[in-house]
C-alpha cells in the first residue's frame, strides 16, 4: 500500500525544555485509505505528533512527508488535501455563524458562492447540522462544535483526515453518527483517518491498525486484535485494556481455553467455540 504519512525519526523540544520524540528505530506510517490510531497515555505526545503532521508545529529534528508534501515546508498546498479536527475545537472554530464556519475552507479558496451553498449544505445534512446553521458557535454544546469542526474538516473533501480525540465530548447517538460518517467517507472515498483516542473499546472494532507509543517510542504497531490483547504492552504504555480483554484473560486464567477477542463478534465466537468442545 502507498504511504501518505510518513514520520522517520521525530523530536521536538519545546521551547521550556519539553521534549517530545520517536525513538530513531520506527517510523510512524499511515497507508491510503487506512484508518489508524494512534493511543498513548497523557502527555506522551500524540497532540504534539498530530500537529507536525498537519504543519502547525515545526519539529526540531526528523524527517516528514504526508502527501508527498513536507508540512512544515509546504502548508499552502497540503491544507486542500487536509480536513483537520484538533482536540480543543473552540480553537478553530472561527466564522462568526455556524455556516460561514464550515465555508471557510472553500471560501478561502475562492470556490463559487453557490458551490459553497450546496458543498455546507450536503456536510451539514450529512452530520444532522443543518438546524444549526445560522447559530453563533460560541454557544453549541460541546458535541454539537465537534460536528461542526468535523464538518469543516469535510466540506472540502481532504484525502486525509486528521483527528486528535474527537469523539470525546460526545454522547452515545453523536459517537455512533461520527463513527458512521468516518466509516463512510473512508469506505465511499478511500480518505485515509488518522486519529488519537483514549478509547480503547471503540477503536478495537473501528482501527485497522494501532500504534502504541509510550516514553518517546512506538512501543507496537498492528492490528487491534494483536495489539489490544498485549496486557504487558499496554501496561507499559499506561493503557487500560478493553474491558472484553480483561474478561477473557480471567476466563483463561480459570482454565477456559479460550482465544482473547477485542470485539462482540469476536468473542460471540470464540464463546460458540468452547460450546462445541
Ligand atoms: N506548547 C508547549 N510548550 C511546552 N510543552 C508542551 C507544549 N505543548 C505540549 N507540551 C508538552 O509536551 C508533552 C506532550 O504533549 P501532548 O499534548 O502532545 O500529549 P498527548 O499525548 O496529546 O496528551 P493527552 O492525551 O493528554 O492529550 C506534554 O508533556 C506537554 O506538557
Amino acid at each position: 500500500m502507498d504511504p501518505i504519512i510518513i514520520v522517520r525519526d521525530l523530536k521536538h523540544v519545546y521551547s521550556d525544555g519539553t521534549t517530545v520524540q520517536i525513538s530513531n528505530q520506527k517510523s510512524l506510517i499511515a497507508h491510503r485509505g487506512e484508518k489508524l490510531a494512534i493511543l498513548g497515555a497523557n502527555g506522551t505526545g500524540k497532540t504534539t505528533i498530530l500537529s507536525v503532521i498537519i504543519g502547525l508545529t515545526k519539529p526540531t529534528q526528523g524527517q516528514v512527508e504526508v502527501a508527498g508534501l513536507i508540512p512544515g515546508k509546504q502548508f499552502n498546498r497540503l491544507r486542500h488535501k487536509l480536513g483537520v479536527v484538533l482536540q480543543n475545537v473552540d480553537e478553530q472554530i472561527i466564522g462568526p455563524r455556524v455556516y460561514d464556519d464550515i465555508a471557510f475552507t472553500l471560501r478561502q479558496a475562492k470556490v463559487a458562492r453557490d458551490q459553497i451553498e450546496r458543498e455546507v449544505n450536503r456536510v451539514a445534512s450529512l452530520l444532522g447540522i443543518e438546524h444549526i446553521l445560522h447559530k453563533i458557535p460560541h454557544y453549541l454544546s460541546g458535541g454539537e462544535k465537534q460536528k461542526v469542526a468535523l464538518a469543516g474538516a469535510l466540506v472540502h473533501k481532504p484525502e486525509l483526515l486528521i483527528l486528535d480525540e474527537p469523539l470525546d465530548s460526545l454522547d452515545s447517538k453523536s459517537h455512533e453518527e461520527v463513527e458512521k460518517i468516518l466509516n463512510w467517507i473512508n469506505d465511499e472515498y478511500g480518505v485515509t483517518v488518522l486519529l488519537t483516542t483514549h478509547d480503547l473499546n471503540w477503536v478495537a472494532g473501528w482501527a485497522d491498525n494501532v500504534y502504541v507509543l509510550s516514553k518517546g517510542e512506538i512501543l507496537a504497531r498492528g492490528k487491534p486484535d494483536e495489539i489490544l490483547i498485549d496486557l504487558d504492552k499496554l501496561h507499559q504504555a499506561g493503557l487500560h485494556p478493553p474491558m472484553l480483554v480483561m474478561l477473557f484473560h480471567r476466563l483463561r486464567q480459570r482454565g477456559y481455553q479460550v482465544d482473547i477477542p477485542v470485539t462482540l463478534d469476536q468473542a460471540e465466537y470464540y464463546l460458540k467455540g468452547i460450546n462445541n468442545t
